[in-house]
């Protein structure tokens, strides 16, 4: 048998992922129909809307929809239609952290993925390549393959894949039009490589074949998690080093440079934070320590957990940081946070830090002023109302304004907080600000982008992660 030639791609999952990936697909690929489905009717709609007003914000890809939508590029709430027309099916769908059962706040919850897969069982009427493109646990491919072969016809064959997504978002599209590699991993039989070949055959349509790598399929699973995994362990071993700076007068931006300039280390992703967030680093880092612990492996997975618990006692000692300065209570001050989505050029908050940061305020009864450029107000109270289950929500709302604009949200402030490194959060105009806050004036640069020294000209108290005080 030879690699079937793909011609109609079925996308199950219209998220941050099954969204820009399929629509890239269907813009560089004009000879394959990719339909993207989702249950979620408002979603699809969004996805659907005259005005382009899409669910997500990303950069660049209201260009791409626009220019694929209609043509080969659809999207739709009818998932048994996808998945029966369709030969290669990617399972896109969300795969959040267990919160009960056996494995909770550990494993991943793997139900959106099983519902799925049940339903191409129960709907394919041929044969089809089905794609993990969620993240999931190693091995999932085989549970996958068990339902599919347990409940389907008899003429329907699959092959499994594995091929996990790396797109970063903020840069989701740069990053799919241009990937560092494509990883498909398939078992190593020959329909499992001939299926790796269709595959490999639709992202060759503008991928490099260098960078696209075929692997196994557990190698492929466990390779998502470990990208991750190294990734956030990056950003924690900086955050851990601006702990020290902070105490001993170093400067983490100097640091970090001069390590990074080792071509073995390398400078990318090693700018000290507030603390890392995001939809996966910490689901997926948790992932790992819950397989290594399933597999009696306890010193791995305590390994991989102290980067999630750097993490939280990076952004814990932030807002201690801010308690601290402010004369050690910040009760009834008025404290404006800048940024609200877990990086810039982003609406998404899942995991942001600013949410604890806001949560740890609320609780030492400030009163916070909350700016974001791009996440919608009712996201924020969801946020907060999550963050603080036993806090009432008028409280909440009692103490949270959500403003319009930075310049509004630091009005009659005693301090600044930049939780996001949004860009026009480096243009602020300091010297209308400084006269609108209540003195003295602080700014807390979580992000390290504020011009320090014309900020302390202009008369702010300036504190920034991984900056000590002394000279
Ligand atoms: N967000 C990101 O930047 C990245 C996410 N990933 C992984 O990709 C996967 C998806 O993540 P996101 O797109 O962020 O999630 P998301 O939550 O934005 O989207 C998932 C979508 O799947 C839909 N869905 C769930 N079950 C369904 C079903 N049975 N039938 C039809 N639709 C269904 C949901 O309604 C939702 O719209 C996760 O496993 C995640 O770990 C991987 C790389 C990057
Ligand atoms: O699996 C995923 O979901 C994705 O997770 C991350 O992408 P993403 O979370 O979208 O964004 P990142 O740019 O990685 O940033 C994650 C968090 O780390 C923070 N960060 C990043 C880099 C850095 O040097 N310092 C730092 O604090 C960011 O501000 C953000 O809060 C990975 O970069 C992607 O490769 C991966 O596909």
């Amino acid at each position: 048998m030879a690699p079937v030639q793909v011609k109609k791609i079925c996308c199950i999952g219209a998220g941050y992922v099954g969204g820009p990936t399929c629509a890239v697909i269907a813009l560089k690929c004009p000879d394959i129909t990719v339909t993207i489905v989702d249950l979620n009717q408002a979603r699809i709609n969004a996805w659907n809307s005259a005005d382009f007003d899409l669910p997500i914000y990303e950069p660049g890809l209201e260009d791409v929809v626009r220019q694929a939508r209609g043509r080969n590029l659809f999207f739709s709430t009818d998932v048994d239609k996808g998945i029966k027309e369709a030969d290669l099916i990617f399972v896109s769908v969300n795969t959040p952290t267990k919160k009960a059962g056996v494995g909770a706040g550990f494993a991943a919850d793997l139900n959106y993925v099983e519902l799925a897969t049940r339903r191409i069982a129960a709907i394919a009427e041929s044969s089809k390549i089905v794609v993990e493109k969620s993240t999931v646990p190693c091995r999932t491919a085989e549970s996958m393959r068990t339902i599919l072969e347990a409940n389907s016809k008899p003429n329907c064959k699959f092959q499994i894949l594995s091929n996990p997504e790396f797109l970063a978002e903020g840069t989701a599209i740069q990053d799919l039009l241009s990937p560092d590699r494509v990883l498909i991993g398939s078992l190593q039989t020959p329909e499992g490589k001939d299926a790796c070949a269709s595959l490999a055959d639709v992202y060759a349509h503008w991928v490099p074949k260098d960078r696209i790598l075929t692997v196994g399929l557990w190698s492929s699973e466990l390779s998502k998690l470990a990208a991750n995994a190294m990734l956030a362990q990056r950003i924690s071993s900086i955050n851990a080093l601006s702990a020290i700076c902070e105490a001993t007068g170093a400067n983490i931006d100097e640091v970090a440079h001069a390590v990074g300039r080792d071509s073995r280390v390398g400078s990318k992703f090693l700018r000290a934070s507030v603390g890392f967030g995001g939809s996966c680093f910490q689901k997926d880092i948790l992932n790992l320590v819950y397989l290594s612990e399933s597999l009696h492996l306890p010193e791995v997975a305590a390994y991989w957990r102290q980067v999630v618990e750097m993490n939280e006692y990076q952004k814990r000692r932030f807002s201690k940081r801010v308690v601290d300065t402010l004369f050690n209570t910040i009760t009834g001050k008025r404290i404006a946070v800048l940024g609200f989505a877990f990086k810039a050029d982003t609406g998404d908050t899942r995991e942001s830090a600013a949410i604890s940061l806001v949560r740890d305020f609320v609780a030492e009864r400030a009163l916070v002023n909350i700016y974001d450029p791009k996440v919608p107000h009712e996201q924020i109270w969801l946020d907060l109302a999550e963050a603080m289950p036993t806090t009432p929500s008028a409280t909440i709302q009692k103490q949270v304004t959500l403003s319009p604009s930075a310049l509004e949200a630091c009005k009659n402030a005693e301090a600044v907080v930049i939780a996001t490194e949004w860009k026009e959060f480096k243009t602020i105009d300091w010297e209308t600000v400084y006269a609108g806050m209540n003195k003295p004036a602080f700014v807390f640069d979580g992000r390290m982008i504020v011009d320090v020294e014309k900020l302390r000209n202009i008369g702010f108290k300036v504190t920034v992660i991984g900056r000590g005080e002394r000279l």
